[in-house]
């Protein structure tokens, strides 16, 4: 480990006016704290997306039909998804991992697409609890094993990003049971819900989180209300950020999974970074729940790792100076500043 100090000494010392870098410093500092080093690296990096479906699109949560999620997988399979089109500008390596999509598997799949389906969807938790301990352990597996695979191959930096029509439901009970969060602020409009869908959604999150506060057992509480991509991705924030790895987070479902990570593996948080702030409204409540601040916020809501990887250059930036300047002492100049 490193303390901030140390890095602080480094930034210092380099051949520029102190602090001329401005937010990008406080960034770095950020940066080498997760990797305990104050040359941290930011490749190889690594986005997994995570695809799964939601029982509780048939309660009416969502403007869109489940089936949707089937043929974004497909979209990214053919490399022509809004997360494929961002991972190759910033070149990151990508991944698609079906956690619980339902309905017909890809034909021919390309090798980054890797066949895990824990069941068709999550049930309703309209009804009852989305998923049961096994399957919880089985997501949660998943995203370890995926963490794993990563770091193993070189990453040093990680990003889940997820495909799930209805996930901001879960998300929105997560963030309500985990960050304290009020419906009114947890429950948004998600990929577009109307007036409508709106209401339809508040009602139901609000049942299953009283249904969930009964729970005696943490881990009982949290699978009756998540989604098996959502838990996937806590297990990798879980297992990179062991492996030593930066994790750089997404919006607002993401950090469904970031909070469930760090709550049943305290100290996560340490090794994350917030991407961006999503334009879901309950998004800051689990940020500051985290005490984590978002590098943008620029109004984004999609997921897919979008958020992150809008973000990622400013990590490469601060990653950069770090490692790539050279030293005042070693231009022979002497602090005037
Ligand atoms: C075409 C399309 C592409 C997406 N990519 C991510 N999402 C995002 O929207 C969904 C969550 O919103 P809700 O809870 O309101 O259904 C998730 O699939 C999320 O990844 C998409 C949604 C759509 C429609
Ligand atoms: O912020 C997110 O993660 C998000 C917002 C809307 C829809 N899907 C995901």
């Amino acid at each position: 480990m490193i303390d901030d100090a140390d890095v602080w000494a480094h930034i210092d010392a380099l051949a520029k006016p102190k602090r001329s870098l401005g937010r990008l410093e406080d960034i770095a500092v950020r940066l080498a704290r997760t990797q305990g080093r104050i040359d941290p690296r930011t490749r190889p990096r690594r986005i997994v997306l995570f695809a799964g479906d939601h029982g509780c699109v048939a309660a009416g949560v969502s403007a869109w039909p489940s089936a949707v999620t089937g043929m974004m997988v497909g979209t990214i399979l053919a490399g022509r998804a809004t997360s494929n089109a961002l991972a190759a500008a910033h070149g990151c390596d990508l991944r698609l991992v079906d956690v619980g999509v339902m309905g017909a598997r890809p034909d021919d799949p390309p090798g980054f697409y890797r066949d895990a389906r824990i069941a068709e969807g999550t049930a309703n938790l309209a009804d009852g609890p989305a998923m049961d301990a096994a399957q919880f352990a089985a997501a949660w597996g998943l995203g370890a094993d995926e963490a794993d695979r990563a770091v193993d191959d070189g990453a040093a930096l990680l990003i889940a990003g997820e495909m799930g029509i209805g996930n901001t439901t879960p998300a929105a009970a997560i963030t309500m049971l985990l960050a304290g969060a009020g419906v009114a602020d947890a429950v948004g409009r998600g990929a577009g819900a109307d007036d409508a869908v709106l209401a339809v959604k508040t009602r139901v999150v609000e049942a299953a989180v009283a249904r969930a506060s009964a729970e005696a057992d943490p881990v009982a509480a949290i699978a009756s209300v998540a989604g098996y991509e959502i838990v996937a991705m806590a297990g990798f924030f879980a297992r990179g950020a062991e492996r030593g790895a930066t994790l750089l987070l997404d919006g607002y479902v993401a950090t469904a999974g970031a909070l469930i990570a760090e709550r049943l593996a305290p100290g996560t948080v340490d090794a994350m970074i917030a991407g961006h702030r999503s334009a879901e409204p309950g998004h800051g409540a689990a940020l500051a729940q985290l005490g984590l601040e978002a590098l943008l916020d620029w109004g984004m809501r999609l997921g897919e790792g979008s958020g992150a990887l809008v973000a990622l250059p400013l990590l490469d930036a601060a990653a950069a100076m770090m490692g790539d300047v050279a030293r005042l002492d070693a231009i022979g100049a002497e602090r005037a500043d």
